[in-house]
């Protein structure tokens, strides 16, 4: 094993031990987000039928060809059609039709008029009226075609394609109830630490919180996973290695934190490698070189660091894109911008650095990066306060104001296109 991989050999590593999981059947609204798992067809055209788009009268374009305001053609009203019902007669010369929104086409009729630019003569526009038309109309003007976004069989969502909010409309419209996705990945959430009580305690010397389990938990769900915290773990090897052997059993990812580095009571390291083996430790990134992962008897084991921001991170960097393989999506890269730094960084650590940082927007339209003041990975606080990780890369060449740095949006889907 290696001692030190990029970021990017590691992100492929970890894809690499991933497959998506298995397909299931979903109720339509719970498809929302989710990739489908195959292609959707409809059952029926959309529109099912031709329908008009306005309110108005139903006729043939040619009737009023010769329509102008000093001559307007006027036409007797013969029926009136609303939405769900069918007008089945004919319509003769000198007639037309009153037709609401959403009520199909006569089968006579090859255009819609709207009432707005229609005048009334008699009978205030209603069956047995008449009413004037001033100007011709386009054949097919204010018609919805029948099967104007699909038809009957075809394929109206492929495999692959993330079904939005929008989408999940349009499959109902075309008799898709139920959706195939690749399940959700189930992820055990594992702290290490004897220094750790659980939030709702308040710590007495010497112990600290366990919030780490609470933001790995939120970026799961926020990956599309299902996430169980699970009791904190003491440092000991022993009990590390036994939890993780039973959550490799029960999971399809298991993440710890803490407990990744060298230290006297750095246990996830061997304790991988004594429950199965382990394929990657460090990873050439700040916050976060100490990232360790393998496999317990088949299942992804990730070994993030204790620290806030360094396990937060790697979550971000390296599970994130796991999680979503599994589900099926495609993109594993956050939107990413160019951005001109708000102040003089100096380098002083060789490892690519991720800068905690607010992105905003100049008057120009061109963005602006200003790294927190506070870059300890000791912090949770500076990321909620912050909108993108600014990424000063490997080597010690330090950096001006004003100068281009890369920026990787947070919480902005992969799927965005920025
Ligand atoms: N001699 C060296 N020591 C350390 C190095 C190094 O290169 N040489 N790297 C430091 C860095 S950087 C990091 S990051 C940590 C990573 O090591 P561990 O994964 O073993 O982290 P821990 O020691 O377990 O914890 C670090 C820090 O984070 C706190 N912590 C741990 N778990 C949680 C949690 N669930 N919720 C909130 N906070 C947590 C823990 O109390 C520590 O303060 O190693 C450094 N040392
Ligand atoms: O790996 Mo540590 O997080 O650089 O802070």
């Amino acid at each position: 094993m290696p001692e030190m991989i990029s970021l990017e050999e590691a992100r492929q590593l970890v894809l690499s031990k991933v497959r998506p999981l298995p397909i299931e059947s979903v109720p339509l609204h719970d498809a929302v987000g989710r990739p489908a798992a195959a292609n959707l067809a409809s059952d029926i055209d959309i529109s099912p039928f031709a329908h008009s788009a306005m309110d108005g009268f139903a006729l043939r374009a040619d009737q009023i060809a010769r329509a102008s305001g000093e001559s307007p053609v006027e036409l007797d009203v013969i029926a009136e059609v609303a939405a769900g019902d069918v007008f089945e007669g004919e319509i003769g010369e000198g007639q037309c039709v009153r037709i609401m929104t959403g009520a199909p086409l006569p089968e006579d009729a090859d255009c819609v008029v709207k009432y707005e630019v229609v005048g009334v003569v008699s009978g205030e526009g209603k069956p047995g009226g008449r009413v004037s038309f001033s100007a011709p109309a386009k054949v097919r003007s204010n018609v919805r075609e029948a099967g104007e976004e699909a038809r009957a069989g075809e394929v109206v969502v492929r495999v692959g394609e993330v079904v939005g909010s929008a989408g999940v409309g349009f499959l109902a419209g075309c008799g898709v109830t139920s959706v195939p996705v690749h399940r959700r990945p189930r992820v055990a959430i594992v702290s290490i630490g004897s220094e750790l009580v659980e939030a709702d305690q308040v710590p007495s010397r010497g112990k600290i919180r366990n919030s780490n389990a609470h933001a790995l938990a939120a970026c799961a769900s926020a990956a599309g996973a299902v996430a169980v915290r699970l009791p904190i773990v003491e440092d000991s090897l022993e009990a590390l290695q036994a939890q993780i052997k039973r959550c490799a059993s029960e999971y399809d990812f298991v993440v710890t934190s803490g407990g990744a580095s060298n230290g006297d009571f750095d246990f996830i390291k061997p304790a991988i490698q004594g429950a199965g083996e382990l394929l990657m430790a460090t990873v050439n990134m700040r916050p976060g070189k100490a990232q360790a992962f393998g496999l317990v008897d088949g299942t992804p084991v990730f070994g993030l660091p204790g620290n806030p921001a360094a396990a937060y991170l790697g979550f971000e960097m390296l599970i994130r894109p796991a999680l979503r393989k599994m589900q099926g999506f495609s993109n594993f890269e956050r939107p990413r911008v160019r951005a001109r730094l708000a102040s003089d960084f100096k380098k002083k650590d060789p490892r690519r650095i991720f800068l905690r940082s607010t992105l905003t927007k100049a008057e120009d339209g061109s963005y602006v990066v200003a790294p927190a003041k506070n870059q300890s990975s000791g912090l949770f606080g500076v990321i909620q306060r912050s909108n993108c990780f600014a990424i000063m890369p490997e080597g010690l060449e330090s950096r001006e104001a004003g100068s281009l740095v890369e920026c990787v949006l947070l919480d902005v889907s992969e799927d965005v296109a920025i």
